[in-house]
């Protein structure tokens, strides 16, 4: 818990504070924001750990909620002094609808602008995604761009377009006056792939891995860099941005800062391989052991599948047209924005963030 020297008398409110970064921005939060009277976390479904947490000096206070909802946001909101708003449907797989991709994400932020307007809440920090840039659907690659990098943002899948367009919302409501006639300020934080404790995606790889014989196959060129952050940095850069967003508004209002920290630049699959290989799994191929156009071909029929079978049952496997085609494009980040606008620095190094991951993933694999 965090040192409580300072007075307690600030509120924090964290929607999807139940999730995979979620939950993390909750654990930094009551570790490192002496100033906590009581935390907020609101969430479509709370998890049980939040149990755990209510025997603390802060008071947290578990709401279940949806973002859709614009009255149960506004109650969730009121007298809220900060507003961390990570809720989102992170769909690549197909599994929603684009309404709903669009419900969630775009009404949803609304919503929460609303809300803090409303109520007078001052201060929100939105969890973008590199999305927001690309890859784009050019294929164009990013190779180790900043936030002032030119670059042709053009998306078709719902989920980029929503967050874009949520972004947008964001940035725009920055400087609007909120109830009691001071100005609200807002930020966007833009997460590269997070990886870490509690991500679903590198457990998948695993237990895939674990039914091939310990094997994964490449199916991506290594030269193919995805950029990747530590969940842990992440949680860390969202802490540090909402105490220094009161400080420094006229320098950080309606800004969006890229995520990052000092994980290696590899492909996907590679940089996956970090904490699979320490788990007894081998990525066989030194290149993509299929031709790119049978890919191309089995994402599709992939996609087919999905469609045809939808009435009877959700197919959503990794491989669909939009992730083949994520994974093929190089998106990597190098930037210092956020050290030179609000002093962060990665709270873990690379060789701590991995440890961590491999250390989880071999529990996961335990409790499969
Ligand atoms: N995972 C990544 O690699 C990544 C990268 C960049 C940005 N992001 C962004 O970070 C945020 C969190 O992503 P995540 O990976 O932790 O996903 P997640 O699915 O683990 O967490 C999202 C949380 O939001 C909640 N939620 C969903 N719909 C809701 C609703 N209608 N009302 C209230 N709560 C709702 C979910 O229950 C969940 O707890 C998202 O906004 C996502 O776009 C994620
Ligand atoms: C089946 C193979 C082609 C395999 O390599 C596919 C990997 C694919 C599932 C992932 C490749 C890139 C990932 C995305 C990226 O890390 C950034 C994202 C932005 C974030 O806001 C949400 C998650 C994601 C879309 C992430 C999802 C998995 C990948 C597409």
């Amino acid at each position: 818990m965090a040192d409580t020297a300072q007075a307690q008398e600030l509120v924090y409110l964290v929607t999807g504070g139940c999730g995979f970064l979620g939950e993390h921005v909750v654990q930094m939060l009551l570790q490192r924001e002496p100033r906590l009277r009581e935390l907020r976390v609101f969430d479509l479904h709370l998890s049980p750990w939040l149990e755990e947490l209510k025997t603390g000096p802060v008071q947290v206070t578990a709401i279940q909620g949806d973002v859709t909802q614009a009255h149960e946001v506004e109650a969730a909101v009121a007298g809220a002094h900060v507003v961390i708003h990570t809720a989102g449907l992170v769909d690549v797989f197909g599994r929603s609808s684009t309404k709903t991709i669009y419900d969630v994400n775009v009404q949803g932020t609304q919503n929460v602008i609303d809300a803090c307007v409303q109520t007078g809440t001052r201060f929100l920090v939105y969890t973008s995604s590199m999305e927001v840039v690309g890859p784009n659907t050019r294929g164009h690659p990013f190779y180790r761009g900043n936030e002032d990098t030119p670059y042709e943002a053009v998306h078709s899948h719902p989920y980029p377009r929503s967050k874009a367009l949520a972004e947008r919302l964001v940035l725009e409501a920055n400087g609007r006056k909120v109830h009691g006639g001071l100005p609200l300020v807002t930020c966007a934080l833009r997460p590269t792939g997070i990886y870490g404790e509690g991500h679903q995606i590198i457990r998948d790889f695993y237990h895939q891995g674990l039914r091939l014989g310990c094997r994964l196959f490449r199916t991506i060129p290594a030269s193919v860099e995805h950029g990747r952050v530590y969940v842990g940095n992440v949680a860390w850069m969202h802490v540090l941005v909402a105490r220094e967003l009161e400080k420094r508004e006229e320098l950080m209002g309606g800004q969006t800062y890229f995520c990052y920290d000092n994980s290696p630049y590899k492909s996907y699959e590679d940089f996956n391989m970090e904490f699979l290989g320490p788990c007894g799994l081998r990525l066989v191929g030194t290149r993509p052991l299929v031709p790119y156009w049978l890919l191309v071909f089995l994402a599709a029929l992939n996609a087919l599948l999905q469609w045809l079978l939808r009435p009877l049952l959700l197919y959503a496997p990794l491989l669909n047209p939009y992730t083949l085609a994520m994974a093929n494009t190089t998106f990597t980040v190098s930037t210092d924005k956020a050290q030179r606008h609000f002093g962060y620095e990665p709270l873990f190094s690379w060789e701590d963030s991995r440890s961590r991951t491999i250390r989880w993933v071999q529990t996961t694999g335990s409790a499969q």
